[in-house]
């Protein structure tokens, strides 16, 4: 009886240690394995960023370098500026982020990314395993963005009708009416004189803009509470900021409860909308015809003959509708907003730009600035004549590209960066950092201007864009699905806002009133781009609206929120 207690000790010795060998084997076979795919690299001398650490991989090297960043700035600059140091030549190189993420082939060469889009077919199609962490708390599961090939293909073939240019130009009155309600906040904005953010006001604007072409309806977000578009700003504020680099954020409760509420109060809302258009459709099959993003999903699912619709949508299909919803009410919001803020903030500080932009509008649409809205509305085909508007929305998307790209890395699938290597790319995400591809002056001339000649010149010309080397749509099969969206709602948003406002940036009084001893500018630049689910602009991008050519008669010192 006396070795009873000793075989009970030995049972649960022996049972911790199963329990805790298993996962901490685990740990040291991957470990491992992480460690020994950079050792290969590095033997055979392929680009491997410097500070390698058996332990820690290039965690604490990647650490340094973003701590050498203004405050909040995007991951992507700490990456770019890795390129710029040390990878010039190459334009390619290794990091080893595991566990916290994954092994990174990060790419800023423009000839190396085309043939991972476009020449390389295996890789172009696959997205990396990383992604649906950071699409979790936006879609709740796997949407057209993250889906593997198989899946992808025939929704994209699916959800393409939706983008197709007779449809985007049948959405610019909708567009415009949208345009004009922003007009009007930014108007009582310029009334108050206040020192305003505009990334916030412009956010709820471009959720009002994504109501109306994917949804097929009015939010309303500019005006109030809407249960959609709060929720998905919340969703976004709550987001974990620079997750790749950052393991103690995961750490955060409130986060997570946040992150789920938002989620079933999304989930809710959508899957009422879609259960009601589901109801239409089976009462009157002419209903389908819609064009607009929510009724494509459903037309996917309805049978031939309406009336032999079951009687309820399936729950899982229905499930899934609700995933692609929010990743369109996401992707199409939040870029756009930025993009918008970025291009208003170029010509704020370009005023040479600014007059031609105006002559062109004025070319265009008349002197008369009232009439823009109904010209829009009535000959929608105008936003077509616009190029030098045009050039001013590729020029920004280039200096601040407010969306990312990454590929799966496939065994037995190498690149060869600038100079000859061949890097493998199993086992790795493949990572575009479009901040530094767009601004490198191996790609660019005068890298660092606000030039949109470069996008009117003829090819020959020292300006004209070296093929490739501006991606901020992404190239191959799975680029952006709505790039010719986006465009025409720029062009919308430019014509009807420049026409009859002016911006200055505030970031010297917002400085005044908020005094921080860090660093605040990146390259020169005070409007960095920090990581809000896009790269927006630091500060929310204090500034100041005046109504056309009275901001010299103004002299506003007071600061007041809106
Ligand atoms: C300035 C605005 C925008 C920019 C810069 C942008 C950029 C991008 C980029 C770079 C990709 C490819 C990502 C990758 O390779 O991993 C992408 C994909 C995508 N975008 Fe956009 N986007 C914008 C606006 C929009 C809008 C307005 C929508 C929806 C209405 C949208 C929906 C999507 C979708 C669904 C995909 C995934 C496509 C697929 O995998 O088939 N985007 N976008």
């Amino acid at each position: 009886m006396a070795a009873e207690p000793d075989s009970f000790a030995l049972f649960y010795f022996t049972a911790a240690a199963i329990l805790f060998a298993g996962p901490i084997g685990y740990f040291f076979t991957r470990l491992y394995h992480a460690r020994m795919l950079i050792r290969e690299r590095q033997q055979r001398n392929l680009p491997v960023a410097p500070g390698h650490s058996f332990l820690f991989g290039h965690l604490l090297y990647l650490k340094s370098v973003i701590d050498a960043l203004p405050e909040k700035a995007h991951y992507q600059y700490a990456f770019g500026d890795i390129a710029r140091h040390h990878f010039s030549r190459e334009g390619v190189f290794y990091m080893d982020l595991w566990p916290v993420s994954s092994l990174f082939l990060t790419v800023v060469s423009p000839q190396v990314a085309n043939q991972t889009t476009q020449t390389n077919s295996s890789l172009g199609l696959d997205k990396p395993a990383l992604l649906p962490r950071f699409f979790k708390p936006i879609t709740d599961g796997e949407n057209l963005f993250t889906m593997p090939e198989k899946e992808w293909k025939p929704w994209r073939t699916t959800f393409n009708k939706g983008f197709s240019h007779d449809h985007i130009l049948s959405l610019v009155p909708r567009m415009a009416k949208e345009t004009s309600v922003y007009c009007s906040r930014l108007r009582t904005c310029a009334e108050k004189g206040a020192l305003i953010h505009l990334d916030p006001i412009t956010l709820r604007f471009t959720m009002d803009l994504i109501g109306q072409t994917i949804l097929n309806t009015s939010l309303g977000a500019q005006k109030g509470y809407n249960t959609l578009a709060d929720c998905m700003l919340s969703q976004i504020r709550w987001h974990q900021p620079n997750a790749e680099t950052n393991p103690f954020e995961y750490l955060n409760f409130a986060r997570w409860y946040m992150h789920w509420w938002n989620s079933r109060q999304m989930n809710d809302y959508i899957g009422k909308e879609l259960d009601k258009r589901y109801n239409e459709y089976k009462a009157d099959a002419a209903n389908t015809r819609s064009k607009a993003v929510i009724d494509i999903v459903l037309q996917a699912y309805m049978p031939e003959n309406t009336k032999t619709a079951p009687a309820n949508l399936d729950p899982e299909f229905r499930a899934f509708a609700i995933r692609q919803i929010r990743l369109f009410v996401f992707a199409g919001h939040d870029s756009t907003s930025s993009t918008i803020c970025y291009t208003l903030h170029l010509l704020a500080t370009n005023p040479e730009i600014l007059t031609r932009i105006r002559v062109e509008h004025d070319a265009v649409f008349g002197k008369d600035l009232a009439a823009t809205q109904s010209l829009l509305e009535s000959q929608p085909h105008l936003t077509e004549s616009l190029p030098y508007t045009t050039a001013i929305i590729k020029e920004t998307l280039r200096l601040f590209t407010p969306a990312g790209s990454s590929k799966a890395g496939k065994p037995r699938v190498d690149l060869t960066d600038d100079v000859g290597n061949r890097c493998p790319t199993d086992d790795a995400t493949v990572f575009f950092v479009h901040v530094e591809m767009h601004r490198s002056p191996k790609y660019w001339i005068r890298p660092d201007d606000f030039l949109p000649e470069r996008w009117l010149v003829d090819p020959g010309h020292e300006l004209y864009p070296m093929k490739g080397a501006s991606r901020p749509f992404e190239h191959g099969p799975r680029n952006c699905i709505a790039q010719g969206l986006v465009m025409t709602e720029m062009r919308v948003v430019l014509a009807m806002v420049v026409r009859q406002f002016d911006f200055k940036p505030a970031y010297e009084e917002w400085d005044r009133l908020h005094p921080s001893k860090g660093l605040r500018t990146y390259r020169g630049e005070r409007a960095y781009q920090i990581e809000e689910g896009a790269a927006h602009p630091v500060d929310k991008y204090p500034c100041r609206v005046y109504e056309r050519g009275s901001s010299s008669s103004l002299d506003i010192t007071t600061f007041t929120p809106v």
